[in-house]
Formats: C-alpha cells, structure tokens, sequence
C-alpha cells in the first residue's frame, strides 16, 4: 500500500545508476568515447553538432585546444553540454555500426510498460544530450523503448543538482509539481527536484553500490518504487 496521498501521474526518469547501470555508462560508454573522440573530432569538423560543440568549448576555455578541454571533463565526468553533445554522436556511430547496444536493469522495460499501459506519462531526464537519451533507448537489448517517453529533457533545461531546472520543465510541460514523481540515484539532484515541489525517490542499486540517503524514500528497483508511491506495477503489489 502507498504511504503517499496523491500518486503521480508523470514519472520523470534519470538514467545512469537509475534505469541503466553505472557500469554500463562508466566501462562501456565513457571509454567508447573517449577512444573515438578525437577521430570524430578530426573527421567531422563541418558537422553542426561539432561546430557547435567547438564554438562553445572555446567560448567555456577560451585558447586550451578543444580535444584538451574535453579529455579534462572526461577526467572529471563533468556535466557539459558540448560534451555531452560530441558524446552522443560518438555513440551514434556506435550503435550504428553494432558496437554498441544499450543494457538496462533487468526490472526497467517490464515496469515502464505497466506504468505507460495504466495511462502514465513517462519522461526522462538525464545529463546526456536528448540525441543520446534516444540511442540508447533505442538500442537496448529488448529493442526500440522510446515510444514509452513523451519528453526527453537534457542539460538545456540546466543542471540536475539546480531547482530552476525542474521549474523549467514544469513550465514547458504545463505539468503541476505535486503530479511528477522524479527517480534518481544521486541526492543532490532529489533535493533540488523536492526544492521545485516535485516528489522524489531515491532509486539504491545495491550493484552500483549506491548510497542511500537520509532525507527522502528509497526504493531498490522501479517495482519497489512503484510500490511505495502506489503506482501501477508489473509485479502484483504485496
Ligand atoms: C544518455 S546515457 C549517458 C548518460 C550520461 O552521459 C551521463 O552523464 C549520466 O547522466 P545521468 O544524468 O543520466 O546520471
Ligand atoms: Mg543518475
């Protein structure tokens, strides 16, 4: 049974150590980047994602080589949009040529179905650019899941740890902060998401080893999340 009076009716998602696993996204598809970056770098300088992409690194660094700027915030996985846009296209051409195929937690697809079946809206929120989010939805080892999204918001709306953001969304989206529910591992951005009035779960991988945190619910897995907010699941409620 739920312990919450208003059930949501949007599940806004964060991706990495949420629905895909932290070692999927760190030991697949950082270095895959990281090894085709400079090459794609080179060889498609006249495509508008890189233009773009270069223009600002020089606009965020000005006079450091753009190849040096983003192998420092690969060091440091920070969260820029000129890296997160070249990353996507990397990743493009990976899943285009078959190296690469997305792997979700095993509970994710099984549970967005119910969720999306019992009339639920579905949306993602991830650091990673919105090309990006839609690879690797579109490429998982069940196939083709971007039909269960509506949205897909990136770092165009701002950062994950800042509340503007999620006021963003809600202002774009028309959706009613009490109405969305947003799942993510990391507390920092549950806390600016709760700071905007949405609800929040903390989603716990015990094999990301993840930590839990003191200030809001904790579910393992989707279905547990499910439970707690008293939404429709794949797996009966206890
Ligand atoms: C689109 S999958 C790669 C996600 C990514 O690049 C990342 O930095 C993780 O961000 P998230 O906000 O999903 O934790
Ligand atoms: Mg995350």
């Amino acid at each position: 049974m739920s312990v919450f009076s208003h059930p949501p009716r949007v599940v806004l998602l964060d991706i990495e150590g949420t629905t895909a696993p932290v070692s999927f996204v760190h030991q697949v598809l950082f270095p895959y980047a990281r090894a085709h970056l400079p090459a794609v770098l080179a060889e498609q300088a006249h495509e508008p994602v890189v233009r773009d992409a270069v223009q600002e690194i020089a606009r965020l660094a000005p006079g450091v080589p753009p190849m040096e700027q983003l192998t420092r915030w690969m060091d440091e996985d920070a969260k820029v949009a000129p890296l997160k846009a070249l990353q996507g296209l990397v990743w493009g051409l990976g899943y285009q040529r078959g190296e690469l195929i997305a792997s979700l937690y095993p509970d994710v697809v099984p549970e967005l179905e119910a969720w999306s079946r019992a009339g639920l809206v579905l949306a993602v929120y991830s650091s990673g650019s919105e090309p990006a989010q839609k690879l690797i939805y579109g490429h998982t080892r069940q196939g083709d899941v971007t039909p269960l999204f509506s949205r897909f918001f990136d770092l165009r709306v701002g950062g994950k740890k800042e509340a503007q953001s999620y006021r963003n969304i809600l202002l774009e989206t028309g959706w009613a902060p009490e109405d969305v529910l947003f799942l993510s591992d990391v507390t920092a951005e549950l806390d600016a998401a709760a700071e905007a009035g949405l609800q929040v779960c903390q989603i716990v991988r015990p094999e990301d080893g993840t930590l839990a945190g003191k200030h809001h619910p904790v579910a393992a897995t989707l279905p547990d999340a499910a439970r707690l907010f008293g939404l429709p699941g794949a797996e009966p409620h206890a």
